[in-house]
């Protein structure tokens, strides 16, 4: 069945989209990838939808004129891959709340299916936590279980780690990929992947740039590591799994107060950089000193995985570990978010679960996702 994954992350730069050839059933699902590419949001689009997600205020009519933008936005990128038997789009994420012991999670996805559907004239999956977080989970991460699918190893213990705006861990046992996965498989949000250091960059280049390219303004600095560990020491670092996260806890008021204090102690923006890129790896490694054991390999995947500066930090910090991209193992790390949600789309066609409920925590396996059929 050929399947186009979409998705758009918390880095709100664009739509990665893939078109995949998946076959199989279950966990035990094949795929070759056919074609991909991104489509950047325009900059007016990206700058509401930031604006959205840093909580400005906006009528419903303006909440709908942007899920409509998104749809369409979304719908155009399926087109340009070509005519497929399935569309399975994450859409944009523009409010997360985690669970609490007191009420239930909360996760909103822009970008109708319906719409969607409709354009494209293919049936159409979204809004895939929805199922999870009404089973009490967190409704993310998704990724894990097409993680254990498409990257467990046979006898090595492996993690992936998606570095996008916010970053988060799959924690592969060894598996040979038949039958059910290891019921000791975990995933959750490790923190801030890119975002706080998208958001320093755009501060200092008066938004003439969007992102640290290869970390090369972080590596003219020198990290400030009091400052790490006391931003380390932070509640969201001390919870225990399973948890997730978003740019309401790791965004622009989030920056603001680290930049605050950095220049309190005098440090300069490079200073600034690579203070924020080494508390990006430092937030990992901490999440990876939680888990039964340190993997053997890390498979980096997400634009955080371009970051020179920053895999070379990853790198120095798990000495014991090979940190090297997805790629190395066969699967492409700029399109992974993707191509997981065309399996994951794949799945629900095929009422197969796709929440992992030792990632999420949900209380019971739950089929993720709307289907939405075009109307002729
Ligand atoms: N060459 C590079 N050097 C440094 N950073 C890079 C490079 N290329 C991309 N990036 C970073 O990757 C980000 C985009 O990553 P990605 O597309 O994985 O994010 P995302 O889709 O929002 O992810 P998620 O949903 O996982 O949060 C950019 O905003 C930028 O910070
Ligand atoms: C609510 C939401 O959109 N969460 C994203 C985000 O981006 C990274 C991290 O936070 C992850 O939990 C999730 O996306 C990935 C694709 C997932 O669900 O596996």
């Amino acid at each position: 069945m050929k399947v186009i994954g979409l998705m758009s992350g918390t880095s709100v730069d664009g739509i990665d989209a893939a078109l995949v050839d998946v076959t199989g059933s279950g966990y035990e699902v094949a795929i070759e990838v056919l074609g991909s590419l991104t489509v950047d949001y325009s900059a007016e689009l990206r700058h509401q939808i930031l604006g959205v997600c840093s909580g400005q205020s906006i009528t419903m009519a303006q909440v709908a004129q942007l899920d409509d933008e998104i749809a369409i936005a979304f719908a155009q990128a399926a087109q340009q891959l070509g005519p497929a038997d399935l569309i399975a789009s994450h859409g944009q994420t523009i409010y997360h709340r985690p669970p609490t012991a007191k009420h239930l999670g909360y996760s909103w996805q822009l970008g109708r299916g319906d719409l969607i559907a409709h354009l494209t004239q293919t049936p159409t999956v979204n809004d895939f936590r929805q199922a999870d977080i009404a089973a009490g989970g967190q409704g993310a991460p998704l990724v894990p279980p097409v993680d254990a699918s498409l990257l467990s190893h046979p006898r090595q213990h492996r993690c992936v780690q998606n570095i996008g705006g916010i970053g988060n861990l799959t924690y592969l046992p060894p598996w040979d990929r038949t039958g059910q996965p290891p019921t000791d498989i975990v995933g959750w949000d490790t923190g801030p992947g890119n975002a706080l250091i998208d958001w320093a960059v755009d501060l200092f280049s008066q938004g003439t740039l969007t992102y640290d390219h290869n970390g090369d303004w972080a590596a003219q600095g020198t990290p400030h590591a009091p400052l790490i560990d006391q931003w380390l020491g932070q509640p969201f670092f001390q919870q225990p799994p399973p948890k997730s996260t978003g740019r309401e806890l790791f965004g622009a008021d989030y920056g603001q107060r680290c930049w605050q204090q950095a220049q309190t102690l005098d440090l300069s923006q490079a200073d600034f950089l690579a203070t924020l890129t080494a508390f990006t790896a430092a937030t990992i490694v901490h999440s990876y000193q939680q888990l039964p054991r340190l993997p053997d390999e890390v498979l980096l995947c997400g634009g955080g995985s371009r970051n020179a500066h920053l895999k070379a930090q990853l790198q120095t910090q798990l000495p014991g570990c090979k940190v090297r991209l997805t790629d190395d193992a066969g699967l492409d790390s700029n399109f992974k978010e993707a191509i997981a949600f065309a399996i994951l789309g794949y799945w629900q066609w095929h009422q197969h679960p796709g929440n992992l409920t030792t990632v999420t925590g949900a209380s019971r396996p739950c089929i993720l996702g709307q289907t939405h059929m075009p109307h002729t």
